[in-house]
């Protein structure tokens, strides 16, 4: 794979999404409790992202925290409160040494203040950071995020169209998602980027994500290579 020109090479994606599935599988597995499953999880977010800063990826935006996860047992829900908090305190070196721009997307008010203030810090932090920017959809779901966008445009008294829709969507300014890779074996989106992913190309693997690594990624993204992207022309 080449460094030079990506961000300007068409077989070569600005924006991946990943939905990271499969931690408690993972886990179960191995006899071990689904929380060691998000823990060897997190590993791999920062392996992962250390790569597509290192080979130009615009932005990496993760599912991390659906809005429907709330319904998992209270346990396991304040483990991954718990474990963001340290992952996003421990991550700010590794930002910082990679040039990578921190943003959360999703409605932040429903988490502790203070994750929300680590969020927050970690965003600031990193906002002279030019390189990739790892976006992690936090309590995000599609259909929420398209209602807070339509409160926003009734509220600023705005037409409804594509390009001002998108101005009030959590990714504003943001790229719409050219890759999106799911693993775990379920074929589905979970309410994740509907709108982004209105042309995505997508990918499903069964590797569950604490098994997922760079060489995979590089063959999906050969395999990205080969795919022809229409958009409805011919
Ligand atoms: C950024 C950061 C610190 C991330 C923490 C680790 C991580 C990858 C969290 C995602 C949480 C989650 C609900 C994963 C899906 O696996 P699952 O629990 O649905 O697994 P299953 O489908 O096998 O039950
Ligand atoms: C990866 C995240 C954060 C959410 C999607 O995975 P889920 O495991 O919650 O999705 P479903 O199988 O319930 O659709
Ligand atoms: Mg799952």
């Amino acid at each position: 794979m080449s460094l030079n020109n990506m961000n300007d090479d068409k077989s070569f994606p600005s924006h991946i999404a990943i939905i990271m599935d499969g931690n408690g599988r993972w886990a179960k597995q191995r006899g071990l409790k689904r929380t060691a499953g998000h823990e060897e999880g997190a590993k791999v977010v920062r392996e992962i992202t250390k790569f597509c800063a290192k080979i130009g990826i615009k932005y990496l935006t993760l599912y991390a925290f659906s809005t429907e996860n709330w319904a998992r047992p209270k346990l396991e829900v304040e483990y991954l409160m718990r474990l963001l908090e340290k992952h996003l305190k421990n991550e700010l070196e590794v930002f910082l040494e990679n040039n990578i721009r921190f943003k959360a997307i999703g409605d932040l008010s429903k988490f502790s203040k203070s994750l929300q203030n680590t969020i927050k810090n970690t965003e600031n932090m990193t906002s002279s950071c030019t390189g990739l920017t790892q976006v992690l959809a936090l309590n995000y779901g599609s259909k929420d995020e398209i209602i807070r966008a339509i409160k926003k445009l009734n509220e600023q008294n705005l037409e409804i169209t594509e390009e001002n829709l998108e101005s009030c969507l959590d990714t504003a300014g943001m790229s719409p998602v050219d890759l999106l890779i799911r693993t775990s074996g379920e074929v589905r989106l979970s309410n994740y980027l509907l709108w982004q992913n209105a042309y995505a190309e997508m990918f499903f693997t069964k590797t569950y994500w604490p098994d997922f690594n760079i060489e995979e990624l590089e063959k999906i993204l050969d395999d990205y290579k080969n795919r022809e992207r229409r958009f409805g022309g011919i």
